[in-house]
């Protein structure tokens, strides 16, 4: 059994970067990989604009007790097209254009009005505050600026290149992931169960989670617990860019799928890591140089293994730099026991502790319970071995 760490490297050591790239319109956009920096078609702010509803005037002759003629209006739209000259200000709005002459914006917190019958007056307050409240044009990003590719677009980012005036960008081709979900007891959702069989589930969070991801999951039919229907499930997802098996990977006398595949031409990498849940995992090549990833059948096991191995592989299929998932420190609020000799994923809810995030081993672990690892938002991580913890320690934590 190898460690974990040594898994993923060996995994993404299988994997190259899919080529080939498409338009997305920007509504589309969100999660694919951006394939070329995508450039903006103008400046923004194309104009210095007021950060706050106030006066726009000449900071010089500003000082507590100074007043000034308010000579115009400035909003958000339409600007005040003449020049603020000394002893004037425009009434701004938000997002206004600064009009020629104005350097400073008097918040109107900080601004009495004076009705005097000759015009509106203001005069400034005892105490101001320092700020310009001026946006500079430009300050956000100018035309030509690049958001460099490749990136995972963020919905962050969709608002960006919206505000560069883009309507789609070039993106990567979705990475095709095949999963191939493998047992005699296995019926799609829906389908109606022998009094022997349960419901594929695997197959369908996989999907969700990778989808999630930007890759393109297929899902094959369910293969059969025999040499032939694996050999059809091979040969027919010939055309992935990475193939995914559930269940069949241990040791039982109908877990055939490290013998199918070896017959299908796999090159095996390694079979068994020291985890728990998801020791059987295995990694190799296909011909054609196609990774295969063999999940183990326990559910749990299957999206722990999928979280840990096969997102960062998505990641390196879309070129871009693939990482172990990020480990958080927490604290325990419970106690937990001592763990076994497999380094351990236990399934945790996050929780708020006095001193940072708190985290809680939920009670029941077994690898078969869904209903236990919809209710985790996290992986609690124990090393190999460790001794007894007591509530408080350090911990650390995979949010899921
Ligand atoms: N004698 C031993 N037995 C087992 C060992 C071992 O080391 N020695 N390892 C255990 C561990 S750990 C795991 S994990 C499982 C994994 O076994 P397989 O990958 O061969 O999975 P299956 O036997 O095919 O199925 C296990 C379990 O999961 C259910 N399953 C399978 N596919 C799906 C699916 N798509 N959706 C929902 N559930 C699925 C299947 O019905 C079984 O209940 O082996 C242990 N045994
Ligand atoms: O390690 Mo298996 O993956 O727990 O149930």
């Amino acid at each position: 059994m190898i460690p974990t760490a040594e898994a993923l490297t060996r995994i993404l050591s299988l994997v190259s970067p899919v080529t080939g790239t498409e338009r997305a319109p920007l509504l589309e956009a969100a999660g694919r990989v951006l394939a070329a920096p995508a450039r903006a078609r103008r400046t923004q702010p194309p104009f210095a604009a007021s950060a706050m509803d106030g006066y726009a005037i000449r900071g010089e002759g500003l000082r507590p007790g100074a007043e000034f003629r308010v000579i115009g209006e400035s909003q958000a739209g339409l600007r005040f097209a003449g020049e603020v000259g000394p002893g004037q200000a425009v009434r701004i709005f938000t997002g206004a254009p600064v009009p020629q002459g104005a350097d400073r914006v008097l918040i109107q917190e900080d601004a009495e009005r004076l009705e005097d019958g000759g015009g509106e007056r203001i005069r400034a307050r005892e105490t101001l505050d320092a700020g310009s409240h001026i946006r500079p044009a430009g300050g956000d990003f100018r035309e030509g600026d690049a958001l460099p590719a490749p990136r995972r677009l963020t919905p962050r980012d969709i608002s960006l290149l919206a505000a560069m005036n883009l309507t789609e960008v070039e993106v990567l081709r979705r990475p095709v992931v095949a999963i191939v979900a493998t047992g005699d007891e296995l019926v799609e959702p829906g389908e109606t169960p022998g009094p022997d069989q349960i419901v594929s589930s695997n197959s369908y969070g996989l999907h969700a989670l990778l989808a999630a991801r930007g890759a393109a999951p297929r899902l094959a039919p369910i293969a059969r617990d025999t040499m032939e229907s694996l050999a059809a499930a091979f040969a027919s997802v010939a055309d992935a860019d990475l193939v995914v098996t559930l269940g069949g990977a241990s040791v039982g006398d109908h877990d055939l799928v490290g013998r199918a595949a070896a017959e299908a031409g796999l090159s095996l990498d390694f079979w068994k890591v020291n985890m728990r849940p998801g020791k059987p995992l295995m990694a190799g090549r296909l011909p054609g140089g196609r990774p295969l990833l063999g999940l183990p059948g326990n559910p749990v096991s299957a999206m722990v293994c999928a979280q840990l191995f096969l997102l960062p592989a998505v990641d390196a299929l879309a070129g871009l730099p693939a990482a172990a998932p990020r480990r958080l420190p927490a604290r325990l609020v419970e106690g937990v026991g001592a763990n076994g000799p497999r380094e351990h994923f236990a399934r945790a809810r996050l929780e708020p502790g006095p001193d940072g995030l708190g985290v809680r081993v939920l009670g029941r672990q077994d690898s078969s319970l869904l209903s236990v690892l919809a209710e985790a938002d996290a992986l609690a991580v124990l090393a190999p071995n460790a001794p007894a913890m007591a509530a408080g320690e350090a911990i650390e934590v995979i949010p899921l």
